[in-house]
Formats: C-alpha cells, structure tokens, sequence
C-alpha cells in the first residue's frame, strides 16, 4: 500500500463525514501491518463537544475490532495547509500508534506533511506517568 493509495481512502472516509454544525469534513484512513484500512471521518453532534474527529474515529473502529498493529495514518481537510491534527486525537494517537508510526497529513490541493508520532506531542501524558 503506497502513500497514494493511503491518502484516497482518507478522502473517501472524508465524504462520509457527518458536519451539519461545521461543514468542516475530515478523512481519515489508518492502515494495519495485514495491509487492512480502517477509515474514519468526523462525526459532529447538536452537544458540539460530543463531535467525534476522523482520526479517532479510525483508530476507535480498528481498537474495538481487535486490530492494534498500524504502520501509517493519513489525514486530509480541505485546509490552506495539511490538516493538523487536534490536541486530543494526537493524545490518542501518541497512546494508541507506535512512536516510529509516520502520520501523513495532507489537504485536498495535495500538500503533504509526514510526521512522525513521536513528534505529534512532544511531553504527551502517557501511561509510564501512571506509575507510582
Ligand atoms: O484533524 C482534525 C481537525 C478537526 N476535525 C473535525 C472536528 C470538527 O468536526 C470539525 C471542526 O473542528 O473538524 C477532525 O476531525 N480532525
Ligand atoms: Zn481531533
């Protein structure tokens, strides 16, 4: 699976994006080390703060079906730059997706910004801050 291929199913999860509030549609598609794609789109809610953003979307889908293993996620918004991201999903991302993982986000012009997600939240909260 190339970026290419990646970056289209991120744009087709964005066309199922639920924005009645923002209009603002987000695709995500988070691929697995079995070459399967989980995608998501944000879904938005009348309680704004119950909105849902594509990435977590992706990543919540592939969680609750047993799949933990990514290698990549792409992100795409039609936005000036390559969608970035929101505090909280690169919160569960930094959780969820290995340090190495590259997180590719991009827009619909076709600008494109490779990350990786160790750099997604430098001094994220994590797990190890759990311990006594
Ligand atoms: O990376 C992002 C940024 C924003 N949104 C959503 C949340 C909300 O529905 C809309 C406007 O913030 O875009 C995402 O899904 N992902
Ligand atoms: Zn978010």
């Amino acid at each position: 699976m190339n970026i290419e291929h990646l970056i289209s199913e991120a744009k087709e999860a964005r066309n199922m994006a639920y924005t009645p509030y923002s209009k603002f549609n987000v695709g995500a598609a988070l691929l697995t080390k079995d070459g399967k794609v989980y995608k998501g789109c944000n879904i938005e809610n009348a309680s704004y703060s119950m909105t849902n953003c594509a990435e977590r979307t992706a990543l919540f889908k592939a969680i609750s079906e047993g799949d933990k293993d990514f290698v990549a996620l792409a992100v795409i918004a039609d936005t000036k730059r390559p969608v970035s991201p929101c505090g909280a999903c690169r919160q569960v991302i930094s959780e969820l997706c290995p340090k190495d993982m590259k997180v590719i986000l991009t827009n619909l012009q076709g600008d494109i910004q490779e990350i990786n997600v160790e750099d997604l939240l430098p001094g994220a909260f994590s797990a190890e801050d759990l311990d006594e």
